[in-house]
């Protein structure tokens, strides 16, 4: 007998629904009109116990505007956020606190994401410290195990590392409350890409042996379908194709989803495979039964 709850009926670990978020805009855009930016427009996706959503999408398009909608740095203009059923933005104290610690994240920069005057001792025991918690140098020597490095590194300072090994510090760092859902903020984008291989398959293996789930944004499609059973195009605001990423990969139905196909530099077998036979037929994605934008223009 297992214990294991079957896919199909697995607690949702994150629901967005509907997120609008919008912007005053610029001077510069004022003068030509725009009041207002649109930065998330009714976006809508659901990621499950160790489960991988990827996110990609141009500059500009609101991954940013997204990921910090959901970690609750700004409040959306309209929409909901629930992390394991609740609405954080609703809940005080020990109820906050007890949520956040199931939600963390790693950003794209190893080089100023570190603190440089902490040691990795110091930085792995910081988000115990900060939740009123212990912080043993066993469990940092067991969150560097994880992340493959010695425990040597407790001493030493987030310059004596390169830049792969810094993002396995961040990651540690991550994994530090035992987080159920890690969001990643294009964590391999100022890597090398030996090193981004080295990465996704740490960030996979943690996956199988934790059962944590990961929200991973990228600009690179390549990257996206290397780690994400789904996956999620952002473009203008809009989450303009939503599937499993097989699916989206071998039938995109947004111009810039096919312009993100054509433009990966290393050949991903499934993605060759599908240029010849993309748009020959339509295939529902999740997007399908998407509300329309909301245009409005509160803030
Ligand atoms: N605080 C803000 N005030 C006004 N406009 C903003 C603000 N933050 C983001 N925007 C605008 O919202 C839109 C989405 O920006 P966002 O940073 O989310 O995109 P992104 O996909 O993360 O881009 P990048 O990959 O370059 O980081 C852009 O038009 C941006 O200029």
């Amino acid at each position: 007998m297992t214990n294991q709850i079957p896919a199909s009926v697995a607690p949702e670990l994150l629901r967005v629904t509907e997120l609008v978020k919008h912007f005053r805009a610029p001077r510069a855009a004022k003068r030509r009109g725009q009041s207002i930016v649109h930065a998330l427009c009714s976006v809508s996706f659901s990621i499950g116990p160790a489960q991988t959503l990827g996110i990609v999408g141009e500059s500009g398009s609101g991954k940013t505007t997204l990921l910090r909608t959901i970690l609750g740095l700004q409040k959306p203009t309209a929409g909901r956020v629930l992390f394991l059923g609740n609405d954080a933005s609703q809940l005080k104290g020990a109820a906050a606190r007890a949520l956040q610690r199931e939600l963390s994240v790693v950003f794209q920069d190893p080089y100023t994401s570190l603190d440089p005057r902490m040691t990795v001792a110091d930085i792995l025991g910081e988000p115990a410290q900060i939740h009123g918690l212990a912080a043993t140098s066993r469990r940092a020597v067991a969150l560097l195990d994880q992340v493959r490095l010695p425990a040597a590194s407790l001493r030493r300072f987030p310059h004596e590392f390169s830049g792969g090994q810094r993002q396995r510090i961040a990651i540690a760092r991550a994994l530090a409350l035992d987080p159920k859902l890690v969001v990643l903020d294009e964590p391999v984008s100022a890597l090398d890409v030996s090193v981004q291989a080295e990465i996704l398959s740490l960030l996979k293996e943690l996956q199988r042996e934790r059962q944590i789930s990961y929200l991973f944004v990228a600009h690179d499609l390549a990257v996206v379908a290397d780690i994400a059973q789904r996956v999620g195009v952002m473009y203008g605001g809009q989450m303009v194709e939503l599937g499993a990423t097989g699916q989206v990969i071998a039938e995109p139905r947004h111009p810039y989803t096919r312009e993100l196909l054509a433009a990966v530099p290393v050949p991903d077998p499934r993605i060759e495979r599908a240029k010849p036979r993309m748009l020959q037929r339509h295939w529902p994605t999740e997007t399908d039964n998407l509300p329309p934008c909301p245009h409005g223009d509160t803030l």
